[in-house]
């Protein structure tokens, strides 16, 4: 579904992403993990199009996404729920859902899709008139991937969702995750300082260090290799 073949991004004179590649297929939960500044955020905002990489390629199904304006990348079927949530505060929870579903799709499967994304995070149903400034930061996570999934997208990107919450609040986000993947079989791709909790979620896992993929592989097979054991998962 994503192909990212040999990217290179950085910001003026400063590169950060340094010729990675990286592959989603249909119906798989990929994270990348890695330390503060690997380069994680770039990489997803190389992705929506907020970033001009100065090489390499993205085809997203048949589309060379590099060609497509930023805007028409959610109408191909991408949602980014981006870094630190950026919730519409002054607006209530359902208008901040509606505004996820400004795509085509979005406005096509609205009905179905509010449905279960009430169904998946029932918080939001409860909450549905409140402004979204006053919810808890764990609440508007859940609002900021309610937001992504009301655009009806192919591919979910979620950049750090567990950033800031306690930990019993990330895991629930996670375990929410894995629910709403189970049974909607949506494409995700995950990017976590937390390497322990997104290599549980996910099926397939990238190691980003300093903008370089240094591992690759299976979740089962990163958890056990000696490097990421050490480095990531203080055993
Ligand atoms: N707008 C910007 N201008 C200049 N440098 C930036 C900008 N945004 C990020 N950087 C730098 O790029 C590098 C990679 O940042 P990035 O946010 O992609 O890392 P990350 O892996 O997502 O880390 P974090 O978990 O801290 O968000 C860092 O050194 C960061 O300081």
């Amino acid at each position: 579904m994503l192909r990212i073949d040999g990217l290179s991004a950085g910001y003026s004179a400063k590169p950060v992403l340094n010729g990675i590649s990286i592959n989603v297929e249909a119906g798989q939960f990929v994270a990348i993990v890695g330390p503060n500044g690997a380069g994680k955020t770039t990489l997803f905002k190389t992705i929506s199009g907020i970033l001009q990489p100065s090489g390499g390629q993205i085809v997203f199904g048949e589309a060379d996404l590099l060609t497509v304006p930023p805007a028409q990348r959610a109408h191909l079927g991408i949602a980014h729920v981006p870094e630190g949530r950026q919730v519409f505060p002054s607006l209530t929870v359902m208008e901040n859902l509606e505004m996820g579903a400004m795509t085509e799709s979005g406005r096509r499967d609205w009905k179905q899709n509010i449905e279960r994304i009430f169904e998946w995070l029932p918080v939001l149903a409860e909450r549905r008139g409140q402004f979204a400034g006053t919810l808890s930061g764990g609440q508007q996570q859940m609002l900021a991937i309610g937001r992504g999934l009301a655009s009806s997208p192919k591919l979910l990107m979620l950049d750090e969702p567990s950033m800031g919450l306690a930990p019993s609040t990330a895991d629930f986000i996670f375990e929410r995750l894995i629910d709403i993947r189970k049974q909607s079989g949506l494409t995700m791709l995950l990017v976590e300082q937390r390497v322990a909790e997104a290599l549980e979620s996910a099926d397939h896992g990238y190691v980003l260090e300093a903008g370089r993929v240094v591992l690759e592989g299976n979740n089962e097979t990163l958890r056990a290799d000696d490097r990421v054991r050490k480095a990531y998962l203080g055993m």
